[in-house]
């Protein structure tokens, strides 16, 4: 954890300080209330350890105005002379503990064990409650074809492990949801489960997601911040789309991988990761790696555990029970009585290549649920009956300038033919006048495939 001390007696800041630290924490101490808040506007901090009597000072005022403005920090009270009073007051202003000074070693451990419980309890709060916003079918990952099943198998018996793995798939394949599924399995499940999506406006920006920067590092580093490489501490790392990781940051996620270090951009001070990482990438790296487009070291060193999450045209098998089940989802989440495909719904969805894989069929279904009036889905529901679904993935476009169409489908037909016509991603944004990372999420909301 992140702590900062706040306490007008140094020998308290100085011992509490080398007792956090030799049990792995990063800590700062302030000797006044104005200090400490100027630290936390500076820096992210996870605790403030913070006195009830800081000279003339009023702690609970400090409190207060922690709780207010850093609602996520985490305060502990401690002072020499705690009355049942001031713990009442402290608690009811949003202190989570209170430590009597003096205070052991072992009070202290026990002490930062509780936050560390509460903290774990939030995250997985959280996490369920977006999970639960994103309304998303259950995550299991169900196959009934070979490859599918034994790059399950694998990416499941490595769960357990430290060792990197790299998840090898096209877009909508359901390389997240495995990449979660094998946190869930590990021995770190409880810890964080952080993403970084490496396709990112700048370099730096994305730097300083993954590592963190110091005020001044680049324009617009206003203070200092930790990356998510801190905030996966003692969890998992989760790099997705790693083959748009610019080069220049290849070398420090060698070193990451490696030696378990790493620095934030404008600082020489080399801090220590604890992070399982897994990548996934809908890009051939080993191809990439051989033309120098992806660093060779970097390739191997992620490769460790590899899988291929196969396109969903390549696994007939698990179309309709995938269908059914998103049917089923869908018609309870809208409170629809749709219990079924019609044969010529059927014979649509086997028809249809799904160059967006799962990701397009949920989609479909999701819509069909709504459009359907009897209780089947028939043909005529499924996205575009006239248009994609049924007319392959080449089929005619009706989304011409002038057209009866939304301003939406006119675009994606657009940057369809422009990423069709260039000889890569870039020389596409050129030509469209938008940022590679616009065009890298414009194809994923339109669920394109790479050219
Ligand atoms: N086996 C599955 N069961 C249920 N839903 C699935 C399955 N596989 C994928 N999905 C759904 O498909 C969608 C895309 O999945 P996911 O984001 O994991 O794919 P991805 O391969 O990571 O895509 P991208 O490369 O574009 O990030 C999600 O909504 C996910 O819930």
């Amino acid at each position: 954890m992140d702590i900062l001390i706040v306490d007008d007696e140094a020998s308290i800041r100085r011992a509490t300080s080398l007792a956090l630290e030799a049990a792995g924490h990063y800590v700062e101490s302030a000797e006044t209330g104005a200090v400490a808040l100027r630290s936390l506007k500076e820096s992210t901090f996870d605790l403030v350890l913070l006195d009830l009597y800081l000279g003339d000072e009023n702690g609970l005022q400090i409190l207060e105005t922690i709780r207010r403005e850093h609602p996520n920090v985490h305060v502990v009270m401690f002072t020499a002379n705690a009355t049942i009073p001031n713990a009442v007051e402290a608690t009811r202003l949003g202190a989570v503990d209170f430590l009597v000074k003096p205070f052991s070693p072992d009070q202290l451990r026990l002490a930062l064990k509780r936050i560390t419980t509460l903290r774990t309890l939030e995250r997985k709060v959280e996490e369920l409650t977006t999970e639960v916003r994103r309304q998303a079918p259950t995550a299991e990952i169900v196959s009934q074809n070979p490859l599918m099943k034994r790059s399950v198998d694998v990416l499941f018996r490595a769960a357990d492990t430290p060792s990197s793995i790299l998840i090898l798939g096209e877009s909508g394949t359901g390389k997240t949801m495995i990449a979660r599924a094998i946190h869930d399995r590990s021995a770190v499940r409880d810890k964080p489960f952080v993403t970084v999506s490496c396709p990112s406006l700048s370099r730096e920006l994305l730097e300083s997601d993954l590592f963190g920067h110091v005020k001044g590092a680049f324009t617009g580093a206003l203070k200092d911040t930790w990356g998510k490489v801190k905030a996966a501490d003692g969890g998992t790392l989760f790099l997705d789309e790693i083959g748009e990781l610019p080069l220049e940051i290849q070398p420090k996620l060698l070193r990451l991988l490696q030696e378990r270090e790493y620095e934030r951009l404008g600082e020489s001070t080399p801090r220590k990761a604890n992070v399982r990482v897994i990548a996934a990438t809908n890009r051939d790296l080993k191809q990439w790696s051989a033309e120098g487009r992806f660093r060779e070291d970097l390739f191997y060193r992620l490769n460790v555990i590899s899988a291929v999450m196969p396109p969903l045209r390549e696994r007939p098998e698990d179309l309709m029970p995938y269908a059914e089940k998103f049917l089923k989802f869908f018609a309870s989440e809208f409170g629809r009585k749709v219990r079924g495909f019609s044969s010529d719904a059927v014979k649509a969805l086997r028809s249809h290549p799904w160059p967006g894989n799962v990701r397009e069929l949920r989609n479909a279904i999701e819509r069909a649920v709504i459009l359907a009036e009897g209780d089947q889905i028939t043909a005529h529901d499924l996205p575009e009956a006239g248009g994609h679904v049924g007319a392959g993935a080449g089929g005619a476009s009706t989304a011409q300038v002038g057209a009866r169409v939304s301003i939406e489908e006119l675009e994606r037909e657009h940057i369809r033919r422009i990423i069709a016509s260039t000889s890569s991603l870039d020389e596409a944004a050129k030509v469209l006048d938008i940022d590679s990372a616009t065009l890298y999420r414009k194809r994923k909301r339109y669920q394109m495939d790479a050219p």
